[in-house]
């Protein structure tokens, strides 16, 4: 529970709109680093009104961080993972941006970026890029073994002919490891949560639904997709060196847009790129990420709308999404990527992204969903991807679902549903 929150005061102040400002991001993959890095250092040396500070904080502990850290400690910008926000806003750590980016930032922002960062009308945060899910193929290798695969989100595998795809790649394969699912990430992080929980919404199942978990997130549909899961583990190579599909140990890697470049760089042509397999409800994939906010304690917040005008900005996005392949969240740097381009390399992940469902309404026909929008999401999360992990681990999906659910549901009813007043 998230004790103390629940307030909606949390103007930040302007100040004089110059000065030092700090600013928190999550340290990501080395070239996303740089990108941020870069992006500091041409800010501070293109005017001498307004100095960052920029402090980079690991990204497997960095939510832990703002939760913990007090608002009146929080920095002037703070970067924030995308289902997070409600949470740091019912916690007073966000304030609204909208008085202080430029209305050229906010109408640039695609509707999927603005959608994230918008709370009862006000803009709490902007993300330079959104997200994809999928599966990465080495097209040699799944040539090599016969195996047919899907070549856009209308014909993704049904759960049943991504199981007999294994079968068929761990007749030829040496170890019978055929898939990488980031088990070196963890399943019990954010990863568990985001790379798996299509598989509830394809099975027609959600995280939340109209408040609650009961009834969605232990459905039977949701449990027999767990089982499927479950059953694939022993397909799955360990991936202890992050490299089992880069060094073609494994034909088949679950993830997302940001192995792309160190895949595409590893495989070149030999790279295709997949949907997520459909189990009744249609292929689903989750979309959303990291996003930059002012933080409620600020006493320089047009200061820090200012930078985060520069943040936004076609240079700025550009060098970010080419660093971690991610698709770009701004409409102008959207329109000139020429990766997310139809006929381009990612055209899949766009396909999907525009296809959106929101967080409550999870169609067959629609893919991308977003993970439920609520200050009480740290709790979902948590609970889920726990389940996830024990489920993997050996545990009795109904049990594993049914436990989850019984206590987000406590915790949403010990915290009057965490509304937002
Ligand atoms: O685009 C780069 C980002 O990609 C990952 O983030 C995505 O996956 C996370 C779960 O693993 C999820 O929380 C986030 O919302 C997604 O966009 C990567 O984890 C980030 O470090 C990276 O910046």
């Amino acid at each position: 529970a998230c004790g103390g929150g629940g307030g909606s005061d949390t103007s930040a102040e302007a100040g004089s709109g110059k000065g030092t400002i700090s600013v928190w991001a999550h340290q990501g993959q080395k070239s996303e680093d740089t990108a941020i890095q870069n992006a500091v250092k041409s800010f501070n040396s293109s005017q001498s009104d307004i100095k960052v500070e920029l402090k980079l904080i690991p990204g497997n502990d960095y939510t832990k961080t703002v939760t913990t850290t007090d608002a009146s400690e929080l920095p002037d910008v703070m970067e924030f993972d995308g289902p997070t926000m409600a949470n740091f806003v019912y916690n007073q750590k966000l304030a609204p941006i909208d008085d202080y980016v430029s209305a050229k930032t906010l109408d640039n922002a695609t509707g999927a970026n603005k959608a994230q960062g918008e709370i009862d009308g006000k803009h709490y945060g902007l993300g330079q890029y959104d997200s994809g899910l999928g599966i990465y193929g080495n097209k040699k290798l799944l040539d090599a073994a016969g195996v047919k695969y899907p070549t856009s989100v209308d014909d993704a595998w049904t759960a049943d002919e991504f199981t007999a795809a294994l079968k068929a790649l761990k007749a030829k394969d040496s170890d019978g490891k055929v898939l990488d699912i980031q088990e070196n990430n963890g399943l019990t992080t954010e990863w568990g949560t985001y790379g798996f929980s299509p598989i509830v919404w394809s099975a027609g199942g959600s995280l939340l639904k109209d408040g609650k978990a009961e009834g969605s997130l232990d459905s039977p549909e949701t449990v027999s997709a767990l089982k499927t899961f479950q059953s694939w583990k022993s397909d799955v190579d360990p991936n202890t060196d992050g490299n089992a599909f880069a060094k073609s140990r494994v034909p088949l890697s679950w993830v997302g847009h940001w192995m792309y470049p160190a895949y595409s760089e590893a495989l070149g042509d030999d790279l295709v790129v997949l949907p997520l397999p459909d189990f009744g409800n249609g292929p689903k994939t989750g979309q959303g990420s990291w996003a930059w906010g002012i933080g409620a304690g600020s006493k320089n917040a047009k200061a820090a709308g200012t930078f985060l005008d520069s943040l936004l900005n076609d240079e700025n996005v550009a060098a970010m999404t080419t660093a971690n392949g991610a698709p770009p969240a701004t409409k102008s740097a959207l329109a000139a990527s020429d990766l997310y381009k139809q006929g381009g390399p990612l055209q899949l992940f766009s396909d999907q992204l525009a296809k959106p469902c929101g967080d409550t309404d999870i169609a067959k026909s629609c893919v991308a969903v977003t993970r439920p929008l609520t200050a009480g999401y740290p709790t979902v999360t948590a609970k889920f991807a726990e389940a996830l992990n024990s489920v993997y681990g050996g545990a009795d999906p109904k049990d594993a679902l049914t436990k989850a659910a019984r206590s987000i549901d406590q915790d949403f009813s010990d915290n009057a549903g965490y509304e937002i007043p």
